[in-house]
């Protein structure tokens, strides 16, 4: 693959815009909001200019609501040989697209399986999907050239695709993602109105179980929106087992001790079968866990100072992978953490230098 437009720069239109240019494909970036188009840029994504002419591909990467929508009107305007989106959510969005007159030979529904609970191209990396399943939804229709696209993209990305029916993986995500992130928001949910005495003993426990809790709601309703049958099924299911688990821990409590036994033994089920559960959790295949080096600069709280740091790291040469920014409590200034290749940390902390960023270390 040489040429790719990604639509929609955020979180993973990014994080696949960074991977294909960090492999040599010219990668061309739309999103309706300029600003994340631009932010994308600057950080090494790819260019704001618009193709010549079509692409090999056309990669839409946006909310759920407006996939089919967006990926029918890019084949109208015949931007690119295959389309492929990348929506958490499969059957309905290929019914859609039908609908409103796309064309399914050339298009494939695909969902890496890989993401964070924060939004936007800031939140980008482009080692995001490596080792990650990358899910393929062809149908009798699609093209060969476009499922091979899918195929070509997953290697890029260093992910592992995994063929399936989009059906089958609209019902896989509702267990292995949409619940889980109902039940991590349900048990996040408890702490809102909770003491401070409580919150404060926080440790790693709730910070493990909660992590997705801090995701955009609007990106979820959407989600669960376009999947809330197969939903409703599986949390139906925890509903039964929470239901079971109350009943064996108020047995617990009483006098009787025949009942007290048949409580525990209630919740060593409960907790044997989470082990057991548990232990299918495949580890991360493939790729080695990146390791980046990080650069700390200071930035004041002026609008434009990112996107001219990225700017600066970009004419650099250098990729930035991951940033973090820390803001200095009661002061107008902050630190920013840009985390890259370990051989690029000299070169970007020098060029910055040069440029008069404040540079730590
Ligand atoms: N966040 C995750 O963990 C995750 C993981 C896998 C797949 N997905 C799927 O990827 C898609 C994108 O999710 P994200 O997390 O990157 O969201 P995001 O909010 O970070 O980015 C979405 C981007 O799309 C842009 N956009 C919205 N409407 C548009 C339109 N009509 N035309 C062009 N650009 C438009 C927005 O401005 C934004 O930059 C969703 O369909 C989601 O289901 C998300
Ligand atoms: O790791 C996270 O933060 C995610 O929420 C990623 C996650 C997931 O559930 O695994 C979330 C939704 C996507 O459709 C794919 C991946």
């Amino acid at each position: 693959m040489r040429t790719a437009l990604v639509i929609g720069c955020g979180l993973i239109g990014t994080s696949v815009a960074l991977a294909l240019s960090a492999r040599g494909v010219r990668v061309h970036l739309e999103d309706r909001d300029p600003d994340q188009r631009r932010t994308a840029a600057a950080l090494g994504a790819g260019t704001e200019e618009a193709p010549d002419g079509p692409v090999e591909l056309a990669l839409v990467a946006v909310p759920p609501t407006v996939l089919a929508a967006t990926v029918a009107e890019s084949q109208r305007r015949g931007v690119a040989r295959g389309y492929l989106d990348v929506g958490s959510v499969k059957a309905g969005p290929a019914r859609e697209l039908v609908a409103l007159g796309g064309d399914p030979r050339g298009y494939l529904g695909t969902h890496p399986m890989a993401g964070r609970e924060r939004s936007g191209p800031l939140a980008a990396s482009a080692d995001l999907f490596e080792g990650r399943p990358w899910v393929l939804t062809p149908t009798a229709d699609t093209e060969t050239e476009v499922l091979n696209l899918g195929l070509e993209l997953a290697a890029l990305c260093r992910a592992v695709p995994v063929l399936m029916d989009a059906a089958a993986h609209d019902r896989a995500v509702a267990l292995v993602s949409h619940t889980p992130q109902l039940v991590s928001s349900l048990v996040a949910a408890r702490l809102a109105p909770a003491d401070e005495a409580a919150v404060r003993l926080c440790g790693q426990g709730i910070r493990d179980v909660t992590r997705i809790a801090a995701s955009d709601p609007r990106m979820w309703i959407e989600i669960l929106s376009a999947n809330p049958g197969p939903v409703a099924d599986v949390l139906a299911e925890v509903a039964a087992d929470l239901e079971r688990t109350v009943g064996a821990l108020r047995a617990l409590e009483s006098a009787d001790e025949a009942k007290r036994a048949d409580g525990a033994a209630g919740i060593e089920a409960v907790l044997r079968r989470g082990n057991a559960g548990r232990a299918r959790v495949p580890g991360k295949h493939g790729a080695a866990p990146a390791s980046y080096e990080t650069v700390v600069v200071s930035i004041s709280d002026r609008p434009g100072e990112l996107a001219r740091i990225f700017a600066d790291a970009g004419r650099a040469g250098v990729n930035v992978e991951d940033v973090r920014i820390e803001h200095a409590t009661g002061q107008r200034s902050g630190l920013v953490q840009l985390m890259v290749e370990p051989a690029a940390a000299p070169v970007l902390a020098a060029a910055l230098r040069e440029r008069g960023w404040g540079v730590r270390g």
